[in-house]
């Protein structure tokens, strides 16, 4: 791993790191929070933090606000890129914000061109926390959270493997993302047009599926720009029903999409993972 930059941040350390991955055959970019006292001998548990559509390492790590409480409670903070990136990374034709580049919807993509770099499934859910495991000061405890894009990351990849998650949250995520555009074109460029492969890869249609125990909270504005046509919190809710699952959904009044949102109320989330990783 090597270090692109580091600065001190309430007591301990913030850190960007680039590394060739193997997984996504390329080089990656990722942004850790480590609270003061992290050491080899005081080690602590990650919150892992996937972004949404345009986002980098950067934008949760400076507009969230996550650092001051995640420094408290002894917690570490990752978060990865959102594609793979590099001369070589197909992008989206047209450039598209939605499809390629910064777009990766944490899918391992079976179809050309992306199929070569688009592993992004595997690079968080394997890849990353090894290498964070084995070369920082930090515990295999983890929790997951993310938004929007990143939302629908976060529970799916929760769901998926609960024994690796402690708890999983999500601010504004695309909830179902086999019915909605977004979904449908990402999922049918990364995944093909044979639709079953999509299931595996959609949030409600794993908590409708059987009954989850992970804990799973979601905060969701009422005024958010993507509610009806590509979040709906209601597939969620349904599926959790369904299968006689626990899911946490709060509706803010006139919040809307934005990072403002999610400062608003990352300490809830802070606090909900820290209470599952024994933190508090
Ligand atoms: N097309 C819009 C949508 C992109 C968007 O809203 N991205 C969200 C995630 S889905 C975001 O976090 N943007 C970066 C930021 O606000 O820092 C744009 O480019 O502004």
């Amino acid at each position: 791993m090597d270090i692109i930059s580091e600065n001190r941040a309430f007591g301990g350390r913030h850190i960007r790191y680039s590394h060739a991955s193997k997984v996504t055959n390329c080089t990656m970019t990722f942004a850790v929070f480590l609270p003061p006292f992290a050491s080899k001998d005081n080690p602590v548990p990650v919150l892992y933090w996937l972004s949404g559509l345009t986002c980098t390492d950067e934008n949760f790590m400076q507009k969230a606000g996550a650092m001051k409480l995640a420094a408290q409670l002894g917690m570490a903070i990752v978060a990865p890129d959102t594609s793979p990136r590099g001369d070589d990374v197909a992008d989206a034709p047209d450039g598209a914000y939605d499809l390629g580049l910064g777009a990766g919807f944490y899918v391992d993509a079976t179809q050309a061109p992306y199929a070569k770099h688009y592993q992004m499934y595997s690079y968080i859910t394997q890849e990353l926390p090894e290498l964070i495991e084995s070369n920082l000061p930090v515990t295999r405890e983890r929790a997951i959270s993310g938004h929007s894009m990143g939302g629908h990351g976060a529970i799916m990849i929760g769901l998926r493997n609960p024994r690796r998650y402690t708890s999983v949250s999500a601010f504004s995520p695309v909830s179902n993302p086999t019915d909605c555009p977004w979904g449908h074109k990402a999922f049918g460029a990364y995944l093909g047009e044979d639709k079953s492969t999509w299931q595996t890869y959609d949030s409600a249609e794993l908590l409708r599926s059987e009954k989850h125990e992970v804990p799973l909270l979601v905060e969701q504005g009422n005024d958010d720009q993507f509610l009806q046509e590509q979040l709906k919190p209601e597939a969620l809710v349904n599926a959790a029903q369904q299968s006689d699952s626990q899911l946490t959904l709060n509706m803010h009044d006139g919040y809307d999409h934005s990072y403002f949102f999610i400062a608003s109320f990352i300490d809830e989330h802070l606090e909900f993972h820290a209470s599952h990783l024994g933190l508090i």
